[in-house]
């Protein structure tokens, strides 16, 4: 049988090993590459709960584990941290000119109009695949939190609300809040899903969460000098929708914090511990 994953780096880091892999999707049809950090707790007889990281527009799965400073932490407390890719990648792969299209811009949604359909299912693929493979392959068990930035924060809220039950914790850096209202989520949705007003309010934060019946202790971060708030993301969308629904969020605004990764390098730690309060018995 072949192996299942090929080693493609592993750095010793904070006294566990950040590693890269690829592998073949099945669910995206197509080879695909993704980071986890292994903290020093996991080993050959002890497996550790995960943190499922989604990154944003025109990032891969190296964005997060260069810039964010999350290994030391992670290895504190005795997490692992897996990382996809941002959409399914290759030269038989749709694509499309702009940044906030195609690959590097799968929106963690299942598309469902041509020609992204055929490998656009990066729900399937972060939800089901790549947990069932990390999980067999790994030290990692199925007790998983869920975070995300910008394009990667609506994935982390909107897969977590999709799927009770699956993620204990939830965390976002300046998500997408209501993507079905803004530029950069309406030309997405269009392309993804059609003209489907239907289909666009299953892929919207807000519009789940006000809907929502399982209540995860959600964490969100916003720099007020980010540079895509009042047009993109709107958080006030999601507080709304989470006082109507009594939704346990917090969200919090930073004063001169934009849409970098230093903002998010900036409070890391604090969504790392966050999510430990409820993966780490
Ligand atoms: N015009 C910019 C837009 C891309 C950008 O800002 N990407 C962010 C995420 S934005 C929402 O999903 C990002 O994380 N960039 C990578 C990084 O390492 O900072 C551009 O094309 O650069």
């Amino acid at each position: 049988m072949p192996e299942l994953l090929t080693p493609l780096s592993a750095n010793r880091a904070a006294g566990g090993w950040q590693h890269r892999f690829a592998h073949r999707s099945a669910v995206l049809d197509c080879d695909m590459k993704f980071a986890v950090y292994l903290p020093p707790q996991a080993t050959a007889h002890h497996k550790v709960p995960v943190l499922y990281w989604l990154s944003g527009l025109t990032c891969t799965e190296e964005n997060f584990i260069q810039k964010a400073g999350a290994q030391r932490m992670a290895a504190q407390l005795g997490l692992a941290i897996v990382c996809p890719d941002t959409s399914p990648r290759g030269d038989d792969v749709a694509n499309d000119p702009g940044y906030d299209l195609g690959q590097g811009a799968g929106f963690y949604l299942n598309a469902t109009q041509a020609p992204w359909a055929a490998h656009y299912r990066m729900h399937d693929y972060v939800v089901h695949e790549l947990p069932a493979l990390v999980e067999a392959e790994l030290p990692i068990l199925p007790v998983r939190g869920i975070a995300g930035h910008s394009m990667g924060g609506h994935g982390a809220l909107t897969l977590a609300l999709r799927n009770p039950g699956r993620y204990q914790s939830i965390s976002a850096f300046a998500p997408i809040c209501h993507p079905s209202a803004t530029p950069w989520g309406q030309k997405a949705f269009r392309a993804y899903l059609g003209d489907h007003p239907d289909a666009w309010r299953e892929w919207d934060a807000s519009l789940l969460l006000a809907q929502a019946r399982d209540p995860v202790p959600t964490l969100v971060d916003q720099g007020d000098a980010d540079e895509f708030l009042a047009r993109e993301l709107q958080p006030e969308a999601l507080e709304n929708a989470a006082r109507s629904a009594g939704y346990p969020l917090t969200l919090r605004r930073h004063a001169g914090y934009d849409h970098s990764y230093y903002f998010i390098a900036s409070l890391i730690d604090e969504h790392l511990q966050h999510h430990a309060r409820a993966l780490i018995k």
